[in-house]
C-alpha cells in the first residue's frame, strides 16, 4: 500500500487542484493520499480568506467522486523551514510520496529524502489562486474557476461578503 501527501493552501480549492488529483489518481502510484491543508492557521485576509475548517468542507466535498481514499490534515506554517518536512511528518498519516509544484517545497522534501512527484501546470493562466481570489473581490466570474461544490461552500459561509470586506482595510497583495 503506498500513501500520497499533496500539500497546498487550498485558499480556495480551484479546478487546477482538482485537475492535480485527477492526474494523481490516473498515476495509479499511490492508494491513498493526504491533502496537506498549509497554512491551517491563516484565515480572514485577501490571502488567505477562509479557515482551515472551510478548506476541508471544500476539498472534501469536491472529491467525493475520485476513486481514492483521501485524508485532510490542517497543518501549520513554521518560522523554520528547516524542519518544516518533520513538522508535516509530524501531523500527517505516514507517507512515501509528496506532490507538490511548488519549487520551495519540492526543494525541502527533496533534502530531506523524501521522493517527489510533480505534475503538469493545468490552465494556469486562470487556475491560479490569486486570480480566484481577485475576481472574488471584483464580483467577477470565479465560479467557473472551482468546482461546483467549492462555490456551494463559498455561498453557505458567506465568503464574498467576507473577502471583499477584509480587502477594505487589508491592504497586502492577493
Ligand atoms: N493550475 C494548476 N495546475 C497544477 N498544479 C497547480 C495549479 N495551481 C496550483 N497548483 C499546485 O497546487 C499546489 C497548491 O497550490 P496553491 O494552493 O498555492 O494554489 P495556487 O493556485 O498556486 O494559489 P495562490 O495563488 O494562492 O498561491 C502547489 O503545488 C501548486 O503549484
Ligand atoms: N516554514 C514553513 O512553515 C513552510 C515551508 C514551506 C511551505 N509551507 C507551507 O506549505 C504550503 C505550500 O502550499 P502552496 O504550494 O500552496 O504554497 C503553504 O501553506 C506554505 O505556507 C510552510
Amino acid at each position: 500500500m503506498t500513501r500520497g501527501c499533496y500539500i497546498g493552501r487550498f485558499q480556495p480549492f480551484h479546478n487546477g487542484h482538482r485537475s492535480m488529483v485527477e492526474a494523481i489518481v490516473d498515476d495509479g502510484h499511490v492508494d491513498e493520499l493526504v491533502l496537506g491543508i498549509g497554512s491551517a492557521d491563516a484565515s480572514h485576509s485577501r490571502h488567505d480568506p477562509f479557515t482551515a475548517g472551510e478548506r476541508i468542507m471544500m476539498l472534501t466535498k469536491s472529491l467525493v467522486d475520485v476513486d481514492l481514499v483521501t485524508y485532510a490534515v490542517p497543518i501549520e506554517d513554521l518560522d523554520r523551514n528547516s524542519v518544516w518536512v518533520s513538522h508535516v511528518q509530524s501531523m500527517s498519516p505516514d507517507f512515501d510520496v509528496a506532490y507538490s509544484n511548488n519549487p520551495l517545497v519540492i526543494q525541502l522534501f527533496e533534502e530531506a529524502g523524501v521522493e517527489v512527484r510533480q505534475s503538469p501546470m493545468f490552465n494556469r493562466e486562470v487556475l491560479e489562486g490569486s486570480e480566484v481570489r481577485e475576481r472574488m473581490i471584483k464580483d467577477g466570474n470565479w465560479e467557473s474557476l472551482v468546482p461546483d461544490a467549492v462555490a456551494e461552500v463559498v455561498e453557505e459561509i458567506d465568503g464574498i461578503e467576507r473577502i471583499q470586506r477584509v480587502s477594505e482595510t487589508d491592504s497586502n497583495g492577493v
